[in-house]
């Protein structure tokens, strides 16, 4: 169970995010909807622990999450603008945040995903050379294969078309969709792809 309570966020003294509070359960997949620039990045970033909270509180099954550093907590992001080193290739990209990793993807389930991704033949291109929509797709496997805790996705099938985007979406679902899915959970912000999630 994820828990925001009374959190606030400012930037330069405006508010951004004010008195947000949510319950988000196992198993649960919840989209953030609202226009642009009303701070639903801003709330990712918060759960995943690369904002600080200003006021109010993150909690993870009951653990306080202020005091716990992105990297303890198990979660991930596929980020808007996909983040990806671009000097390595798709594949040295999905597995680079494999070294060292309890819990997350074997090398089997590694090529499982980037087969079900329809990454096979791009693996040893550089990001440069990928399409928006290749980009898209090795940013979501590096994502993937870590198996966070939650999965928080920033617009992330909006460079997809319609097939492999439905695909996708089914696949996180059943991966994330279910109360016996591990205790893992996802929040997506809507854009123009998750609208369809539940
Ligand atoms: N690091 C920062 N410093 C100052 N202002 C910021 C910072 N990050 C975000 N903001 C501001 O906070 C507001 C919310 O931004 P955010 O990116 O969370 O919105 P959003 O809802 O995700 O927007 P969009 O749908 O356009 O992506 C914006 O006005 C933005 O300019």
């Amino acid at each position: 169970m994820l828990k925001l309570q009374h959190v606030s966020k400012h930037f330069d003294n405006k508010a951004v995010l004010d008195d947000i509070s949510v319950e988000i359960g196992t198993g649960e997949i919840v989209s953030l909807l609202g226009p642009s620039g009303s701070g639903k990045t801003t709330l990712l970033n918060m759960i995943l622990g690369l904002t600080k909270v200003d006021q109010g509180k993150i909690l993870f099954h009951d653990q306080d999450l202020s005091r716990v550093p992105m990297k303890k907590r198990g979660f991930n992001i596929v980020f808007q603008d996909y983040a990806l080193f671009p000097n390595l290739n798709a594949y040295e990209n999905i597995v680079y945040g494999l070294r060292n990793k309890k819990g997350a993807a074997s090398p089997q389930e590694v090529h499982e995903y980037i087969d079900f991704l329809e990454l096979q033949p791009h693996l040893k291109k550089r990001i440069g050379e990928l399409s928006g929509g290749q980009k898209q797709r090795v940013a979501l496997a590096r994502t993937l294969v870590t198996k966070p805790k939650i999965l928080l996705l920033d617009e992330p099938l909006s460079a997809l078309d319609g097939v492999i985007k439905e695909s996708i979406k089914q696949r996180i679902k059943s991966i994330y969709g279910r109360a016996d899915a591990g205790q893992r959970h996802v929040c997506g912000r809507i854009g123009h792809d998750l609208r369809h999630f539940r």
